[in-house]
C-alpha cells in the first residue's frame, strides 16, 4: 500500500509511524510513506501557502494554487488510482469498519491542514472523503494523518507477527477487547484467573468473548445499540453481568 502525504511538516507523520509495528511495515515494503510538501509548489520568495481568510475574521487559510500543483504532481508519481482524504473535524468519525477500507485500497493521499483550514474550493474539487479522529481540534492534520497510516500499516498482510492478532482486534467484530494478562501468576496486584491457565481452549475464548461483551455493555452501550446480539452471546452476557451482581 502506498500513501502519500501532503503536509507543511511531513516529517512529522514521518516520525510518528517509524517506530513498532508501523515502522516494521514500512521497512519491509508493506506500507510505502511519502511526504509532499505544498511550500515547494508555491510561488515567489516567500512560498507562500497561506493567506488571510476571506470574509474577516481570525485566522488564515492554505490557498488552493500550492495544493493543487502539489496533488498534480502526487498523482503523477504512482499510476495507481488515488483515494483523497482530508483530515478535519468536519469530517466523517473514523472506525475500525472505515479502517479496513481504506487498509484494502492500493493507495491513499492524507491532506493535512493547518491554520484555519484548506480553501474549500480545493477540498470539493480534489478530496474524495474527509475524515475526523475525533470531535476536537488539533493544530494541524498531521497527527489524525499518523493515526490513520497506523491504523491501516498494522493490517496489512505481514506486518503483524502472527496474523490472528489483528481478527481479534477490539472492534474488529464491534466489540471492546477483553483483558490481558501475562507472568506472573500470582502478584500484590492480583491473581491470573485459572480459566486463562487451564489449557481448555474452548473454555477460554468463551471468557474472552463474555468478557468482551460484557465489558462493551458496561462501557460503551452504544456499540451494542441496533445490534442483534446471537443467542450465545445474549447467555454469556446476561451470565457474565449475573456474576457481578454476586
Ligand atoms: N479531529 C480531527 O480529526 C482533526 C483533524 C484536523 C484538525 N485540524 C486541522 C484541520 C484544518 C486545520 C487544522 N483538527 C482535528
Amino acid at each position: 500500500m502506498r500513501i502519500d502525504v501532503v503536509s507543511l511538516f511531513p516529517e512529522e507523520v514521518d516520525r510518528c509511524t517509524a517506530f513498532g509495528v508501523t515502522g516494521r511495515a514500512r521497512e519491509r515494503g508493506l506500507l510505502q510513506l511519502h511526504g509532499w510538501n505544498p511550500r515547494d509548489y508555491a510561488d515567489g520568495n516567500y512560498r507562500k501557502t497561506d493567506d488571510r481568510t476571506f470574509g474577516g475574521g481570525p485566522g488564515m487559510v492554505m490557498l488552493v494554487e500550492p495544493l493543487r500543483r502539489c496533488l498534480a504532481a502526487v498523482r503523477e508519481a504512482d499510476p495507481a488510482p488515488v483515494h483523497v482524504v482530508y483530515l478535519s473535524p468536519q469530517g466523517r468519525r473514523l472506525d475500525q469498519k472505515r479502517v479496513r477500507e481504506l487498509a484494502a485500497m492500493p493507495r491513499l493521499v492524507l491532506l493535512c491542514g493547518r491554520y484555519e483550514g484548506v480553501d474549500e474550493r480545493l477540498v470539493q474539487a480534489e478530496v474524495d472523503e474527509e475524515l475526523s479522529i475525533g470531535d476536537y481540534v488539533l493544530s494541524g492534520g498531521e497527527l489524525a494523518a499518523a493515526i490513520v497510516v497506523d491504523t491501516v500499516a498494522r493490517l496489512q498482510d505481514g506486518a503483524l507477527n502472527d496474523a490472528g492478532s489483528a481478527e481479534q482486534d477490539s472492534f474488529e467484530d464491534g466489540l471492546l477487547d477483553c483483558p490481558h494478562y501475562s507472568h506472573p501468576v500470582e502478584h500484590a496486584y492480583g491473581v491470573v484467573p485459572a480459566v486463562l491457565r487451564s489449557g481448555n481452549h474452548a473454555a477460554i475464548a468463551r471468557w474472552r468473548r463474555q468478557q468482551a461483551l460484557v465489558r462493551t455493555w458496561q462501557r460503551r452501550p452504544d456499540l451494542l445499540e441496533g445490534r442483534e446480539l446471537s443467542k450465545a452471546d445474549r447467555k454469556l452476557l446476561q451470565e457474565g453481568l449475573a456474576a457481578l451482581e454476586r
